[in-house]
């Protein structure tokens, strides 16, 4: 299960958890304008925009789980398994593998508006990126500071539905999603008041109580509502380490501990990282499920004019600071 939120205070923040029982390797890479990007079907891009995300990278190509570009658009793939449906290429139409997706939009868009634009000629296709790489089953988050939006490629057809929360998990589609919200809309951040009945003198005995009902457990559906509601109700200040640290505390409230979710021989699902990045600034803030303390890597430092990846390890195992 994964878990995306975009958040708002002065700049725009968008990241996501990658929950996984296991890591493909992946680290904070950075592609700087003048790495020729390769797609199957489409001319070679040898200029574009900056991006920097989390990604495996393979033979020198950055398969990208989430990234921003250097003008503020982010996106995100989560898994959508049992769901995802993608076609062979077709003619007149811009045919984009999957794995290619992410790049694809986030090198030659600006925002989500271009991005639309892009994605009415777009068909998903099934290439895989080789034998040991199959295609991944996902759906999709595309935002800037001004809109969101999910893409799904389902048996009827692509889907692109507007996103008023900023939130994506994994099933089921996205309009479900949303519309299961109207079940706890009587959920509030206030102390409650008596609505059960007139005749009884039933009282508030807790802090929190105006959130009783919110769904504790970590299927996707409850992870949704639970993210949307700690999103909707956010508060923190301007700055950036405020506007961080709530951003992680807003995933915080999604996030998998092991032993929760067993996924069978023995493993459990976990909480492999925690991304947040500020799309404005270009900085790519993580921590791994080994590794609590925030890790931030700014593109602005690199140079981006370069033509190969730039790569950053994942720091991992605790960074303790000892107080005395
Ligand atoms: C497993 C990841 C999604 C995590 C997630 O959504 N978990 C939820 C589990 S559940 O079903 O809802 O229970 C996805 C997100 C991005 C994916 C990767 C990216 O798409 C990039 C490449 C794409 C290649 O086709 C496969 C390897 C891969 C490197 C993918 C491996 C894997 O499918 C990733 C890492």
């Amino acid at each position: 299960m994964c878990t995306a939120a975009v958040y708002k205070t002065k700049d725009f923040y968008f990241g996501r958890t990658l929950d996984y029982d296991f890591s493909y390797g992946e680290e904070v890479v950075i592609t700087p304008r003048s790495y020729a990007f390769h797609f199957r079907n489409a001319e070679v891009m040898e200029r574009h925009y900056a991006v920097i995300g989390m990604a495996h990278v393979e033979g020198d190509y950055p398969l990208y789980y989430d990234a921003v570009n250097e003008r503020g658009l982010g996106m995100a793939g989560l898994n959508f398994v049992g769901n995802a449906q993608y076609r062979k290429a077709v003619q007149g139409k811009d045919n984009v593998a999957t794995f290619e997706f992410i790049p694809w939009i986030l090198v030659q868009c600006a925002t989500v508006r271009e991005a639309r634009e892009r994605l009415a000629r777009l068909n998903l296709t099934e290439d895989s990126f080789n034998r040991d790489l199959p295609v991944a089953q996902l759906h999709w988050i595309i935002a800037d500071r001004e809109e969101t939006i999910v893409i799904e490629a389902v048996k009827e057809g692509m889907k692109i539905y507007d996103n008023p929360v900023g939130v994506l998990t994994n099933n089921p589609p996205f309009g479900q999603q949303l519309f299961q919200l109207n079940n706890y809309m009587q959920l509030s951040p206030k102390e409650p008041r008596n609505h059960f009945s007139e005749k009884l003198s039933l009282r508030s005995y807790s802090r929190g109580m105006g959130a009783l009902g919110l769904p504790g457990d970590l299927s996707s559906p409850s992870r949704f509502v639970r993210a949307v509601f700690t999103k909707m109700n956010s508060v923190s200040g301007n700055s950036e380490a405020e506007s961080v640290s709530q951003f992680f505390h807003i995933l915080g409230s999604v996030e998998q501990q092991r032993g929760c979710c067993e996924v069978g021989d023995g493993k459990y699902e976990i909480t492999v990282y925690t991304s947040c990045c500020n799309a404005d600034k270009g900085i790519y803030y993580y921590t791994t499920y080994e590794n609590r303390q925030i890790t931030a890597i700014d593109m602005q430092k690199e140079d981006l004019e370069g033509n190969q990846l730039i790569k950053f390890p994942l720091v991992q195992g605790e960074q303790i600071k000892m107080q005395n």
